[in-house]
This record gives C-alpha cells, sequence and structure tokens, in this order.
C-alpha cells in the first residue's frame, strides 16, 4: 500500500468490549485537499482521527505518502503528522512563543530557538493574527485564545498531515472562517492532507473540498463536499429536514428546516 496521500485499511477500534469503529476502509485522504470528518455526536469521528494518529490502538495499516505510519514508534510518526485534539491546549506557565517552539522540538525541528526560528514562529502568529499574544502566558489567555495558539503550533511544525479535531469549536465568526481560509491556503501551498471534524455543515459544504460522513461507527459517504452533503444524506445523518441552497453569489449553504421526531 504505498503513494501519496493518506491511506488507511482495516481502521477498527475497541474501548474495553465494546466495539466503536468497524473495520473502516475509506478511499484514500488526497494531498492538497482539506476533508471533512462529520457526523451525529458519538459517532466515531474523535476516535477515527486518533486511530489515524495513532493515539489508540488500532489494528490499521495507515500509509502517508508511502510511509507506513502503523509500524512506526509513535514520536517518530508525529513527526509527520500532527494530531490536534479536541480539547484545548493546557493553560500552562509558559509564553506563547516558547510553546510553539517547544511544539517545533516535539517534531524534531530542534530545540534552538535562533533568530530565524523566532522570526518564523514570529510570523506563524501573525498569520494567525495573533503576533501580539507572542510573550503572553498561556495560562492567562482566553479559550478562543488558546484555540488559536494550538493552531499556530500545529501548523508551525509543519507536518505532512494535519489531523484537526473540532478546532473551531471556540472561536468567533471572525476567526472560524479565518481559521479555515488559512486551512485551506496551507493544506494546498505546502500539499499536505488535512482532515478536520466539524459540526458546522455550512462551513463544511463551503470551506472543505471532501467530505467523509460517520455514523455508529462507520463511513457511511464520501466524496466532494458539495455532492455528498445533500438532503438525503442530512436526514439520514443527522435526523433534520434540511436544504441545500445557492446564495446569491452562487455558494451553497444549508438551511435546516426542523428536526425529524
Ligand atoms: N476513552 C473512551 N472509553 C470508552 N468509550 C469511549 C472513549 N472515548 C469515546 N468513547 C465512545 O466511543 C464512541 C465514539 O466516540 P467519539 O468521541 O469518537 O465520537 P465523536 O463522533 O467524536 O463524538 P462528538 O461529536 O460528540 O465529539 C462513543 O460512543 C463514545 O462514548
Amino acid at each position: 500500500m504505498t503513494g501519496a496521500g493518506l491511506c488507511a485499511r482495516h481502521v477498527s477500534v475497541r474501548y474495553g468490549r465494546r466495539t466503536v469503529l468497524h473495520d473502516l476502509d475509506p478511499a484514500p485522504f488526497v494531498r492538497g485537499r482539506v476533508c471533512a470528518l462529520l457526523g451525529p455526536n458519538g459517532s466515531g469521528k474523535s476516535t477515527f482521527l486518533r486511530a489515524l494518529a495513532g493515539i489508540v490502538p488500532s489494528p490499521a495499516v495507515i500509509t502517508l505518502n508511502g510511509m507506513d505510519l502503523s509500524r512506526m514508534p509513535l514520536a517518530q510518526r508525529t513527526r509527520h503528522c500532527v494530531y490536534l485534539p479536541q480539547t484545548l491546549p493546557a493553560p500552562v506557565h509558559l509564553q506563547v512563543l516558547e510553546s510553539l517552539i517547544a511544539a517545533r522540538h516535539v517534531s524534531g525541528m530542534g530545540s534552538g530557538a535562533d533568530d530565524t526560528v523566532i522570526a518564523d514562529t514570529l510570523e506563524t502568529l501573525d498569520t494567525f493574527g495573533i503576533g501580539d499574544l507572542a510573550m503572553r502566558y498561556m495560562d492567562e489567555l482566553s479559550g478562543g485564545q488558546r484555540q488559536l495558539v494550538g493552531l499556530a503550533q500545529a501548523l508551525g511544525r509543519q507536518p505532512e498531515a494535519l489531523l484537526l479535531d473540532e478546532p473551531l469549536s471556540a472561536l468567533d465568526l471572525h476567526h472560524q472562517f479565518s481559521v479555515m481560509d488559512i486551512v485551506r491556503r496551507t493544506t494546498a501551498a505546502r500539499r499536505i492532507v488535512t482532515i478536520i471534524v466539524l459540526h458546522d455543515l455550512n462551513i463544511a459544504v463551503r470551506m472543505t473540498d471532501d467530505a467523509v460522513i460517520m455514523r455508529d461507527g462507520r463511513i457511511i459517504a464520501a466524496g466532494p463536499s458539495r455532492t455528498v452533503i445533500s438532503p438525503a444524506l442530512l436526514q439520514q445523518t443527522y435526523g433534520i429536514h434540511a436544504r441545500v441552497e445557492t446564495c446569491s453569489r452562487g455558494e451553497p449553504y444549508v438551511m435546516v428546516d426542523g428536526t425529524i421526531d
């Protein structure tokens, strides 16, 4: 199993005696494209990302650009494949700039902090509009600011695959769109694989290339976001009556009319 992108086979996960992922066999995740991972609460999205990252045990065979991640020690694997969990970065007493440099160290990019590293790190913070937070302490930041720092840490590690679990959950509307824009541009420019768990269907349909839809630990649909996210699928997946309309600028949006009881 070789080739470009992220390929995963036989992704099964059990917690104790309970199987929560049932031998998933997704189509390869393509470099340069952002894939939304969608589905109801408890459908297995976080567990799927954690299995891809190697954080939960799974018999899965996972390759990234031809490298067999599943056989790699976790420390080496995290250099190639960065996972940003749903929980916000810990509010430790560490300056934001230091936290980004520490994250680079975890990814094997060296522990030094010469002028070039500092300039690169400040540039990453500026990309997210948080350059002014560089000297602030993590334990003095708001939830949204910490989430932005977590994203800056993840991108600053320059992974070949980026796995983001609900990275917009603490962000205001402006930052939700700016972060998606940064993620899209970075994914295309660096030709990396990005998989992102989202609950906002409008962001998914407008700002991701592909979508994988999960339910009850299985993948029930996958393909280009604008094709896959349809009224029938939303009814089946979320139990809602919804329409996918086109706005006056030609962009799709999801209009929810109500739930199905
Ligand atoms: N550490 C754990 N131990 C036991 N069961 C777990 C554990 N983590 C998750 N589960 C169970 O596994 C299933 C899938 O959970 P998971 O967190 O992957 O879902 P999700 O789709 O990410 O949900 P959400 O959208 O609510 O974050 C759920 O039934 C959950 O209760």
